[in-house]
């Protein structure tokens, strides 16, 4: 037992920043296409052309049902957003712009976080 909550001590203190990272995305003035799953009913084709959908919300879910075992795994699905948002979106669309902008804040983000110790 007392291993097991090293590892969970281990993995909140791991996870915590990565709330905050979140939060600083989901309030971000570009974030409004990527806040909830793209809705596959208004872009029929969307299902078909991006084969591991990802947005904010289903990572805020997976933080809070500890399903993350490591900071690479969110980083990974954050990641995953924006290169559906570079697949699916011509870079001078409006989403396309947005999705360029909150990549650039999050690896900022990022940076900061793994370079703070
Ligand atoms: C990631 N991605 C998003 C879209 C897209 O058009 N997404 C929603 C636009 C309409 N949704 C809103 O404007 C909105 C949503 C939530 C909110 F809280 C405030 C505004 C299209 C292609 C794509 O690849």
């Amino acid at each position: 037992a007392a291993k097991k909550d090293k590892v969970s001590k281990k993995l909140i203190k791991e996870l915590a920043p990565c709330k905050a990272i979140l939060e600083d995305l989901e309030c971000h003035d570009d974030a409004w296409p990527f806040l909830l799953p793209v809705n596959t009913k208004q872009f029929p084709t969307y299902k078909k052309i991006i084969k591991c959908p990802m947005d904010l919300s289903t990572i805020k879910k997976r933080l809070q049902d500890m399903y993350y075992k490591s900071r690479e795994e969110f980083c990974t699905d954050v990641r995953q957003i924006f290169n559906n948002c570079e697949t699916f979106n011509e870079d001078d669309s409006p989403v396309g712009k947005a999705g360029h902008c909150m990549r650039q804040f999050f690896e900022a983000r990022w940076n900061d976080l793994c370079t703070s110790h």
